[in-house]
């Protein structure tokens, strides 16, 4: 039986200092441990609630990334990535996806990255770009350290291991044009699976994102304003030895105003071997991929061979038993 879009919703997960849940070791923590690796397995994805985000901050970051989008097109040409095109800045070129703009900072929780992208797009200078965004990234490191850790508890993990593996933050902020007439949806990026650990997004009033559920099912979200969604990524799928789930999403653009929104990617370092912990494969959970190492993945990704095959099974075809 089909499921009523309407009525479908993914988990809401509120993180509240206030209610002592987020001491570790209490029944609250434990609760809300479960509650966090259940939606990653069965979901892929959940909306999160962080009081300590607070809502002037968000209007802040997208007044910030408004100004960022109307800045000349030569200026924003100068936030190049050479050794990987995409996590630079994206013009409306690529045919699969032509409503679609984005920037790309590397390795955003670090002030000196903000600035150095501050000063090719603001020569003369723009603190307060770097001021709100610095804010914004360290309060989602705080949470992406709390998830982490909540999903290490919610498999007994967490006395054995720190993390789940090193990652640097990479900021992408996204502009998507719209073409709709008269209520009809167009595609504003096409759906995918994150290549990361994990991601934080967040959207400015103009909802558009849509979840896969695991019955093929696309739901259209529409995250209060004071939520962010967590998407599971490729690779935290790879680390659980698939119990948690890679939420196929994508964009779709429907009313007459342009969406904005801004994704913060947990990106493992290139040289970060992925393997399943031995305590989560057993007889139930048969071991499904071969240790690999991210930038392979990653180049395999992108490469020839994979253009050939459905990137539902990239993880599959590259490392599978
Ligand atoms: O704009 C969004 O909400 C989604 C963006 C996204 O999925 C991505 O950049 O990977
Ligand atoms: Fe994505």
């Amino acid at each position: 039986m089909g499921l009523n879009p309407q009525a479908f919703q993914i988990p809401v997960i509120k993180f509240s200092k206030g209610l002592k849940e987020l001491d570790r070791g209490t029944e609250g923590w434990n609760n809300l441990c479960d509650k966090v690796r259940e939606a990653c397995e069965n979901y892929g994805c959940f909306q999160l609630m962080f009081e300590e985000i607070p809502i002037q901050l968000k209007a802040e970051i997208f007044s910030v990334i408004r100004q960022l989008y109307g800045l000349p097109s030569d200026i924003k040409q100068k936030n190049v990535n050479p050794t990987r095109p995409g996590r630079g800045y994206v013009g409306r070129k690529n045919p699969v996806s032509p409503l679609f703009e984005s920037f790309g900072i590397e390795n955003a929780s670090n002030y000196d990255s903000l600035k150095s992208f501050m000063d090719l797009m603001w020569p003369n200078g723009h603190d307060h770009f770097c001021q709100t965004v610095s804010s914004m990234m360290k309060l989602l490191d705080e949470l992406s350290h709390l998830i982490g850790t909540m999903i290490l508890d919610g498999y007994g993990l967490g006395e054995k291991l720190e993390s789940i593996m090193e990652c640097e933050t990479l900021l992408r902020i996204m502009r998507y044009e719209t073409n709709s007439t008269s209520g009809e949806s167009v595609k504003g990026l096409a759906a995918h699976t994150d290549k990361v650990l994990f991601t934080f997004l967040c959207e400015d009033q103009v909802s558009g994102l849509e979840v896969e559920t695991k019955n093929g099912q696309w739901i259209k979200l529409s995250p209060s304003p004071t939520s962010f969604i967590f998407i599971v990524g490729d690779l935290l799928k790879a680390w659980s030895n698939c119990r948690m789930h890679a939420v196929n999403h994508r964009v779709m653009m429907t009313g007459d105003k342009e969406r904005y929104s801004f994704g913060v990617f947990a990106v493992p370092m290139d040289a970060s071997n992925i393997k399943a912990p031995k305590e989560l494969v057993d007889e139930e959970h048969p071991q499904v991929l071969k240790e690999f190492r991210y930038k392979d993945y990653l180049d395999f990704t992108y490469s020839e061979m994979a253009s050939s095959i459905d990137y539902h099974m990239h993880m599959l075809s590259f490392a599978g038993m």
